[in-house]
């Protein structure tokens, strides 16, 4: 599919965990060519939103629709942390069908081309966070779901992965990015989740 007839809408959504609701009646479209920054404090609902939009979490009412495929980063790696940085990323690009020459150029693009042969269990944080990144957009998905990518990201990895975002975008691809930091991308918009608070 061609990136540039992707987009991802929500309409009217309201999000229940346990008996509170967190937000309402809260809509958003991201279009082709957009990156919409998802704002909000700890504990708001950024990654409950995160997940309803992937399609992993009914909302309590409300519609998502999309054109194209999700690519969904969260706090959770799923690199084998026993395995070697190089085995565990080629084991998700087998399942995600993802072409060998597109995962390396994405390593070289956040750096990790001179750790492949390390354990991830040894990886610091911030090669962790972007060994996952690696991952999820290497897989060459339109729509990209990012839930806090930044955290443990030291200031030149956050404007890596700023600039792969904006790459994205130019593109003509889609990316929703949950960050309690601030994040520079040219024509970025900005949700403030805390305006749909109940
Ligand atoms: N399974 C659950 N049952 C009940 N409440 C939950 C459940 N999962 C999360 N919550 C609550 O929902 C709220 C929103 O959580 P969520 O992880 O979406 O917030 P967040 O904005 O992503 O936070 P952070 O910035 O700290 O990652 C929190 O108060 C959390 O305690």
């Amino acid at each position: 599919m061609n990136a540039s007839h992707a987009y991802l809408r929500a309409t009217d959504i309201a999000c229940r965990r346990g008996e509170r609701l967190l937000f309402a009646r809260l809509s958003l479209a991201v279009e082709a060519g957009e990156v919409l920054h998802l704002a909000g404090a700890n504990g708001i609902g950024k990654s409950s939103l995160m997940r309803i939009l992937a399609g992993l979490m009914r909302p309590f009412s409300g519609e998502v629709e999309r054109e194209g495929a999700m690519a969904l980063l969260d706090e959770r790696p799923a690199l084998d942390t026993h395995l070697p940085l190089g085995r565990a990323l080629d084991f998700w690009r087998e399942v995600d069908a993802t072409p060998a020459e597109r995962l390396d150029t994405v390593l070289a693009a956040v750096g990790l081309q001179d750790l492949l042969d390390v354990p991830v269990r040894y990886l610091s944080t911030g090669q962790r966070k972007r060994a996952a990144l690696a991952r999820t957009i290497a897989q060459g998905s339109p729509i990209w779901l990012l839930d806090e990518p930044l955290n443990g990201l030291d200031t030149a990895s956050v404007a890596v992965v700023e600039k792969l975002v904006a790459q994205h975008c130019a593109d003509g691809g889609v990316c929703v990015l949950a960050s309690h930091q601030p994040v520079a991308v040219p024509g970025l918009k900005r949700l403030e989740l805390a305006e749909f608070v109940v």
